[in-house]
């Protein structure tokens, strides 16, 4: 059992420095205001520039326009956009033909219908899904809350495109959820701080260690 790892909410240098030295396939930066992981274009020209090009640099927008992600893309020499808002599968496409780069779409996951309507619509379409757990009602955030989902619902599904689990992943559940969810790469963000919004280094060299089942 072993995946490819992505580190999400990126938002200091200690956390580049962590995730790079654990083996992190690709660190996320958020580019959504209300989330306690957002960075500026500033913070984000500087916490990419000594990323080597072998890991994804993946900027997260949720319902962004274009020119805000044009900024980030830019600024952050972007590889890859996550789009974890409700944009449909022709905005999908577009941002792929606009900026030239892949595309993952968040899907929000309680029951087995949300997976069979994903396949209909998004699946071949986005380069990669990223399935994450329905937010709670209280939440202010489409993702990043800490909220796992039956990984079960994903056992035994193919793709077309190729995805990421996430939701509620930690140190200690994420062997399990991929042995569970057969998932070819893992997303964390909330599993890995020591506060909300505050990377651990640890908890990133133990959520490495566990994934990819060092
Ligand atoms: O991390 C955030 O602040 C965030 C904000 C808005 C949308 C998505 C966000 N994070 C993504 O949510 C999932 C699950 O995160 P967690 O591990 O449960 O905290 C993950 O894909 C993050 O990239």
């Amino acid at each position: 059992m072993s995946c490819m790892v992505k580190i999400c909410g990126i938002n200091s240098e200690d956390a580049v420095l962590a995730a790079m030295s654990a083996g992190a396939d690709a660190l996320g930066y958020v580019f959504f205001p209300p989330s306690p992981r957002h960075i500026s274009l500033n913070g984000a020209a500087t916490l990419t520039e000594r990323v080597p090009d072998s890991i994804l640099k993946v900027g997260l927008f949720v319902d962004a326009g274009n020119e805000a992600i044009a900024n980030a893309v830019k600024a952050g020499n972007l590889d890859m956009i996550q789009l974890h808002g409700s944009e449909t599968p022709d905005r999908v496409k577009e941002v792929q033909d606009v900026f030239g780069l892949k595309a993952m779409k968040a899907i929000s996951v309680s029951t087995t219908k949300d997976l069979d309507k994903a396949a209909k619509t998004y699946d071949g379409v986005a380069d990669f899904l990223l399935f994450d757990a329905k937010p709670p009602k209280d939440s202010t955030l489409p993702g990043g809350n800490a909220t796992s989902f039956d990984w079960t619902l994903l056992a035994g599904r193919e793709w077309k495109s190729n995805w990421m689990l996430a939701g509620g992943l930690d140190p200690d559940n994420v062997a399990e959820a991929v042995e569970i969810s057969n998932a070819p790469w893992v997303d964390v963000s909330s599993g890995v701080e020591r506060t909300r919004g505050v990377k651990d280094a640890r908890k990133i060299n133990a959520f490495v260690r566990a994934a990819k089942g060092y």
